[in-house]
């Protein structure tokens, strides 16, 4: 049927394989690159799934604001099958009465400000708690892994924010909470050729399916535990207003009559809330901080300013953030150049459609990709500069509703948990530039940190951030 289409232009294809041949490692990067020569609205088949890519500030508006609700929905896949106890979650959830509703309820219960507000004394806590181990290296004058390090302070709060405790490794698996976690990310992420070519799905070539079946029982499992603790200390008069409390409160008071709520829907909500806030903060962290790294000018800036909020005698505050205009100037540059989630979440067209004079078919996968428009050289000048200055006097921010940058998508889809996840950016990135000074090891110059790119659902370093810190605070 296609034939008789006008697609969108794009390269030409295999038989059977489509264009999937020419998807690497980095696919964000491989995807800009073939935009460069085919358009903004590109069309590939990746094995028998039509895919429209989507490279510019323009062409994102069209699908994600004038036709956003023809492509609010996800694409069918096996991780959405398996890690998301049958898309009952928010993030692979099919467009639907069942999605809105619970989107509705957790972004006015789980993820309103004054949710965010209740948990301001917890942050303090694990910041205080990160700040000192980060001391003793100081004092030791020893490198920090600060991948690894950021990576555990946003698994420890996710983990407190959601459960209202922190867990052992070993409650959960052998292979720990975070791995665990990542794990799942992961296979989320690699291509499976059974989403590309269904009549596949069931010989299972890659393993893939078995490996998510073994996962998703292990989250069952455990996150069974958390809510029966959770009964159980109901059941003592205790409450701890975490996420699953919330949750359990909205199953039992029934307010939920025009759409089923049972536990399933509480697991995949707080598996939700677990892989939405983990990595994307500590990623983007580890972004802001390569960038300070090198760019120590810009890192001297930032510090600055904080004296002038701050100054030096005490730690920064969340009451301080909304003050520091340069360091949030920091963190758009950042995420125009490393979009923690380059490819968003894949939406889906849930009916034909034409945009911009091409035809979109029903059942295509809709990729934006914010790595290519953060890099478009007609939304922006020397696009491959680090140029925080860029934003002075610019009304351009990252909530959705500038096309040109999009690191928490737009629209109906548009991350529910951007606010929270600015929060802890800004103050974990403001934390670690206030108490530290900080240096590459081994005599690396600045412009030598090398910023390669592994690509997952969620975009981190190849290799670990590694630095030395000097303790700059007077007390
Ligand atoms: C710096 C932090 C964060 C970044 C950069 C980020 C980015 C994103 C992006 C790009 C999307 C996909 C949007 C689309 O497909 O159009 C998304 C979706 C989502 N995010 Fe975030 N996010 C962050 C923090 C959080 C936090 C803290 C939570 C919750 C605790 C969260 C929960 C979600 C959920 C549930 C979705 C799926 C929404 C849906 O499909 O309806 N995110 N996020």
């Amino acid at each position: 049927n296609n034939k008789k289409k006008r697609l969108p232009p794009g390269p030409k294809g295999l038989p059977i394989l489509g264009h999937l041949h020419l998807l690497g490692k980095n696919p964000h990067q491989d995807l800009h690159r073939i935009a460069q020569k085919h358009g903004p609205i590109m069309y590939m088949r990746f094995g028998l799934v039509p895919n429209v890519i989507v490279s510019s500030p323009k062409a994102a508006e069209l699908f994600l604001k004038t036709h956003d609700l023809i492509f609010a929905s996800r694409p069918p896949h096996q991780a959405a099958k398996y890690l998301s106890w049958d898309q009952r979650n928010l993030s692979f959830g099919a467009y639907g009465p069942y999605w809105r509703n619970m989107r509705k309820l957790c972004t006015l219960e789980l993820l309103s400000n004054l949710k965010i507000s209740c948990f301001q004394t917890m942050r303090r806590e694990e910041l205080g708690i990160f700040i000192e181990s980060l001391k003793q290296a100081a004092r030791d004058g020893i490198p920090v892994d600060l991948s690894a390090k950021v990576s555990s302070l946003t698994a420890e709060m996710s983990c407190r924010m959601v459960f209202g405790k922190k867990y052992e490794d070993k409650d959960i698996d052998e292979r720990g909470f975070k791995t665990v976690i990542q794990e799942g990310m992961k296979l989320a992420a690699v291509p499976n050729l059974g989403d590309y070519f269904p009549f596949l799905g069931i010989l299972d070539i890659q393993g893939l399916t078995r490996k998510m079946k073994a996962l998703s029982k292990v989250y069952d499992d455990f996150f069974e535990k958390v809510i029966n603790e959770h009964v159980r200390d109901w059941d003592h008069g205790e409450q701890t207003k975490d996420i699953v409390d919330t949750m359990m409160s909205i199953m039992q008071s029934g307010q939920t009559r025009e759409f089923q709520f049972d536990r399933r829907h509480v697991k995949a909500i707080m598996l939700d809330m677990l892989a939405g806030s983990m990595d994307t903060a500590a990623s983007s962290v580890e972004w802001i901080l390569s960038e300070l790294l090198r760019n120590p000018t810009t890192m001297k800036k930032v510090q600055k300013e904080l004296e002038e909020v701050v100054g030096l005698e005490r730690m920064v505050e969340e009451s301080d953030i909304d003050q520091l205009e340069y360091l949030d100037m920091v963190v758009k540059e950042t995420f125009r150049l490393h979009p923690v989630a380059p490819l968003l979440i894949p939406h889906y067209a849930m009916e034909d459609c034409t945009v911009n004079g091409y035809d979109i078919p029903k059942a295509s996968r809709i990729i934006i990709n914010t790595h290519a428009i953060g890099r478009d050289p007609d939304a922006w000048s020397e696009p491959e500069k680090f140029i925080p200055e860029r934003f002075v006097g610019s009304e351009i921010d990252v909530r959705g509703q500038h096309f040109q940058l999009l690191p928490f998508g737009s629209g109906r889809r548009g991350c529910p948990g951007m606010q929270l996840g600015l929060i802890q950016v800004r103050l974990i990135v403001s934390q670690l530039v206030h108490c530290f000074d900080w240096r590459l090891p081994n005599g690396v110059l600045p412009k030598e940190l090398d910023m390669a790119e592994e690509f997952g659902l969620v975009v981190n370093r190849a290799n670990h951030l590694m630095a030395i810190p000097t303790f700059r605070l007077q007390n």
